[in-house]
């Protein structure tokens, strides 16, 4: 039985406001628009139509989806321990871990009854079955007995999940086909969803350590993960180019250069922070509003 601190005398509504804000992190919910955007704009490119009631469909039903994991991930980590000191995980703010597997479950079966009614409307299984993969991936990254990220292998799962499936299930939820262009989109998409999870792992090292999870930065150290970060930034740049010169994306792509700043920003302040946990916590917002600038650069110019 986890113990709520909704009812604890000592947390005052301000608090718990914020408690709330940080468990809900509705930023984050960007990671699920990205590859549904990327995907349908790749196909506009190429068909020069989108069906838009498949493409709401398909963003709140990735929405619902990512909320799933989220819940998920609270629960399952309530489980192991992991997550003892963290306030802001809506288990330990509410002390009800089953109402929220409950909800969570809800959240799944109305997030892939969206996208079965696309492959319904389709009358092709590809999109349902790409999008089941992701959820797949995404239970064995924390769930049991798997709990992959536990491995330090939650990088490698979020990059497909994110990148080649979901950008992929969204073209071809337009499309009804494949394309060189969507995969160079999925690609740069996939290692910068990965990168968000890579920087949330720099605050939890002491956590991670306790409870046996060898995330990639308890692996590396927090130093050696730090001088990986430019070299990560640099691959997202350097395809996006390539992808440029060879004529998969137009000239309007260059655009996504604008979030160099935030780049030198991400990797400035972990590089110099590294190993201070309490000033790491909102890093992976950083991350994200990298991964979101990237995202919509690389939308948008695919549409014009
Ligand atoms: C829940 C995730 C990260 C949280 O990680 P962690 O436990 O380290 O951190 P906190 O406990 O401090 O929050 C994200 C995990 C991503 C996963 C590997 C892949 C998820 C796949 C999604 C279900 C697919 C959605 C794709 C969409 C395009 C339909
Ligand atoms: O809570 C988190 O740190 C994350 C939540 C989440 O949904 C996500 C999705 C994709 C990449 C990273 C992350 C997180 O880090």
């Amino acid at each position: 039985m986890v113990k709520s601190l909704v009812d604890s005398p000592e947390l005052s509504p301000k608090t718990s406001r914020k408690l709330w804000m940080a468990a809900i992190k509705l930023p984050m919910y960007s990671v699920a628009i990205v590859p549904i955007a990327t995907g349908t704009a790749i196909a506009y490119r190429d068909t020069g139509a989108i069906n838009w009631s498949i493409f709401l469909t398909f963003l709140v039903s990735a929405i619902l989806i990512l909320v799933w994991e989220n819940l998920c991930n609270d629960v399952f980590d309530a489980e192991t321990g992991i997550d003892v000191n963290k306030a802001h995980s809506v288990v330990n703010l509410t002390g009800k871990k089953n109402v929220i597997f409950a909800i969570a479950n809800i959240c799944l079966l109305a997030g892939i009854s969206g996208v079965l009614a696309i492959s319904w409307l389709q009358q092709d299984l590809f999109v349902v079955s790409a999008i089941a993969i992701c959820c797949f991936l995404g239970y064995i990254y924390q769930g049991p007995p798997f709990r992959l990220g536990y491995q330090g292998l939650g990088e490698i799962l979020c990059f497909f999940a994110f990148g080649p499936l979901g950008v992929s299930a969204a073209y071809y939820s337009q499309a009804k086909s494949w394309s060189v262009g969507s995969l160079a989109a999925a690609i740069i998409v996939g290692i910068i969803t990965s990168l968000i999870l890579f920087c949330s792992h720099f605050n939890q090292v002491a956590d991670d350590l306790a409870a046996g999870k060898k995330s990639p930065v308890v692996r590396l150290g927090t130093k050696r993960s730090a001088q990986l970060l430019p070299w990560l930034c640099g691959v997202i740049y350097a395809i996006t180019i390539a992808a440029i010169i060879c004529n998969f994306f137009p000239i309007w792509t260059a655009i996504v250069l604008v979030s160099l700043p935030i780049a030198w920003n991400l990797c400035t302040f972990i590089g110099e922070n590294h190993d201070q946990a309490d000033l790491l916590l909102n890093c992976r917002f950083i991350a994200v509003a990298l991964h979101f600038v990237v995202g919509s650069g690389l939308s948008i110019s695919l549409i014009f």
